[in-house]
């Protein structure tokens, strides 16, 4: 490795996907700062795309935006309902994406309650089960959530597989939608979702880039939600570039999650105003990199691991 490179680690606010701290890598190309941060799970193969989309924003920038604003969700990990209703709150949007399955039905129909309380009887409550139920739970699940939330707009990956998605939906009202059914996918490319789902979840990274993203949203024929990977703003940037350049976007994205970080490594963030992120030309500036400086060398030996599997791979 020889670029200069800055390993970041910023404390979660809560514990969110099992992780208390985000850590990553940034650097500089001539078009702007990429951001490396696939997730401890992923191994070398999986994180080939996460770099490839640091190198885009790095290297090749974007391409032209369609709109110039992002409407967004705010997200409520498995907190208390006092908490839920003080996140939702406070976040001045008007979708919120609420995570389920984590802990009992009766705790989770708690949160989302406080969260339309504060969100009012206009706003959009959506869940996320990352694939914990069977299909049997996840019908019972769903349909006492909808009661719970006074109508949920839709539940993200209830199950596993494009089948139990499909059973599910043909079992419940509620509209479905696929994350990690794409996201995970041999080939997120050829993957058949439109059966399982009405919805698809769009992350950048994990999908390679913005115009990698943009083939397979294109590709799964389905209305798009573009969702975050936790990254910093750095990394954001290229979620609101795919959201911007989406030729049709109906739902509010799942891009505020800097306000799940303790920090973050840029004063231009991307967090929301009034329910909308910005669009940006380019990456912002890490210019705060150093408050959350991390000399953990293990994520440039991962770089320069993945970098020679991307390098092999094109
Ligand atoms: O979609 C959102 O509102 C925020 C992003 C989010 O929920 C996630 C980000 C990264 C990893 C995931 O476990 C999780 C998700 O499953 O969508
Ligand atoms: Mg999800």
């Amino acid at each position: 490795m020889n670029r200069r490179v800055h390993v970041y680690s910023i404390p979660m606010r809560a514990r969110f996907r099992g992780i208390t701290k985000r850590t990553g890598l940034l650097f500089e190309g001539p078009a702007g700062w990429g951001e490396f941060c696939p997730f401890e799970e992923y191994d070398d193969d999986e994180s080939v795309p996460w770099l490839a989309c640091a190198l885009e924003a790095a290297h090749d920038g974007w391409p032209a935006p369609v709109r110039d604003r992002i409407p967004v969700n705010c997200t409520v990990p498995v907190v208390s309902p006092e908490k839920a209703h003080e996140i939702v709150a406070r976040s001045g949007c008007s979708t919120a994406k609420v995570k389920v399955a984590e802990s009992t039905l009766i705790e989770d129909c708690a949160r989302l309650e406080a969260v339309r309380d504060a969100l009012g009887p206009g706003g959009f409550v959506r869940v996320d089960a990352n694939m914990m139920w069977d299909v049997d739970t996840a019908v019972t699940a769903i349909k006492a959530m909808d009661r719970a939330a006074g109508g949920l707009q839709y539940v993200e990956q209830p199950c596993h597989t494009l089948d139990e998605l499909a059973e599910v939906r043909r079992k419940v009202g509620v509209p479905i939608a696929a994350d990690e059914s794409i996201r995970k996918a041999e080939d997120p490319l050829r993957v058949a979702v439109s059966g399982a789902a009405d919805i698809a979840v769009i992350k950048v990274a994990p999908l390679g880039g913005v115009r990698r993203a943009l083939e397979i949203a294109e590709a799964c024929g389905l209305p798009c939600v573009v969702s975050s990977a936790l990254e910093t703003s750095v990394g954001m940037a290229a979620g609101v570039a795919l959201a911007a350049a989406l030729p049709q976007l109906d739902h509010a994205c799942g891009l505020a999650t800097l306000s799940l970080l303790d920090g973050d490594v840029t004063s231009d963030s991307l967090v929301p105003v009034d329910g909308y992120l910005p669009v940006l030309t380019k990456p912002p500036v890490p210019d705060r990199v150093t408050e959350f400086a991390s000399n953990d060398t293990a994520w440039t030996e991962r770089y320069d691991r993945v970098l020679a599997k991307l390098r092999a791979s094109t």
